[in-house]
């Protein structure tokens, strides 16, 4: 017979042979009004969970959200929503970091893991329209609409269905975006459902981008909870929030991502259903101009979710993957 202790029942009977106090913790976060939402969330899940530790939260900026005025693929993005908050749990200023996981990369910095995914919100991609196209779809909207995203997966996808539209660079956090579609700056922008929905402003949703224009980014909509390796104490209460079927949806996505050497600004998009003990995952390579696409899908046991991803990224390098990757790291090089 197998027991399941729950974390918090784990946790007292640690804290009770050890008798050490209760220990405060301490959480990073950006300071985005997004960052912010979902690290007060957690915040309030661990909290209900250990009523007896101190969660407190500490807020710190990143690169990502100094530089504003430079296009993302052009940073070259590793770590840019990341870096600082790693260094923060590195050097003991903070225990552990609240992250949307599509911005945490695939490799972590020695000495720290990915401890805990939760509970994803809907992983797609959202079209949100200026005032004056509330009546348009993606599809009826007019010949040279300007379409704000600065993700190459999404201008790619988008490119390859749309070739009519222009598209426009947009930077800045969500609401600054809102804003600049709202003055008139873009005809609509491409957002993550999720983020807008955890804002609050699920109205502005317009239409939500079906699969077969548009994969999500990996790991969209999911927070990926990242700590210490070595802190085994503060390991076992963060599976406390964990939600297993989305961990293993977004452990083949990472692995996909992983195995194809691919930062968070690159045009690659997945999809991953669970059904039973079986996880689908789909993937998409794209140019930056839309004219070359590879995409494909595998099924296995989702208890395998990383060697499904590998699986999937054997099977798109084989169609050509490696070579579009290779092209658009070129360009990026060159700064062009
Ligand atoms: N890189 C920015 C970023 N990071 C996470 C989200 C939204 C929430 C999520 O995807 O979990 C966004 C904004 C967007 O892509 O529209």
């Amino acid at each position: 017979m197998r027991v399941n202790l729950s974390p918090c029942l784990i946790y007292c009977f640690m804290t009770s042979v050890v008798s050490s106090p209760p220990r405060t913790i301490r959480i990073g976060s950006r300071k985005s009004q997004l960052a912010l939402v979902q690290t007060y969330w957690v915040q309030e899940q661990l909290q209900k969970s250990f009523p007896d530790i101190t969660f407190e939260v500490h807020t710190m900026s990143t690169q990502g959200d100094k530089i504003l005025d430079v296009a993302l693929a052009k940073i070259g993005d590793k770590g840019l929503f990341t870096k600082e908050l790693e260094v923060g749990m590195l050097n003991q200023e903070i225990d552990f970091a609240v992250h949307s996981l599509k911005d945490l990369p695939t490799n972590l910095p020695e000495g720290l893991t990915l401890a805990a995914i939760t509970e994803r919100e809907n992983p797609a991609d959202a079209l949100v329209v200026h005032e004056k196209h509330k009546d348009k779809q993606i599809d009826t909207l007019p010949e040279g609409a300007v379409i704000g995203t600065s993700s190459l997966r999404r201008l790619a996808q988008l490119r390859h269905h749309f070739p009519h539209f222009t598209f426009k660079d947009v930077r800045g956090n969500l609401i600054t975006r809102l804003a600049k579609l709202d003055a008139g700056e873009y005809d609509a922008l491409i957002l993550a459902a999720a983020g807008l929905e955890r804002l609050g402003m699920s109205d502005r949703v317009h239409q939500i981008i079906p699969k077969e224009i548009s994969l999500h980014a990996v790991g969209q909509g999911a927070l990926g909870i990242e700590c210490r390796a070595d802190d085994s104490e503060l390991l076992t209460l963060l599976k406390a929030i964990e939600h297993p079927a989305t961990r293993d949806r977004c452990l083949a996505e990472r692995s996909f991502l992983r195995s194809l050497e691919g930062g968070c600004q690159v045009p690659i998009g997945v999809n991953t259903e669970i059904s039973g003990e079986n996880l689908t995952l789909t993937g998409i390579v794209a140019s930056i101009d839309g004219q070359k696409l590879v995409k494909d899908t595998v099924t296995g046991i989702a208890n395998n979710a990383e060697a499904l991803g590998t699986e999937l990224a054997e099977l798109l390098r084989q169609q050509g993957a490696q070579e579009i990757l290779s092209e658009i790291f070129a360009v990026i090089q060159r700064g062009s």
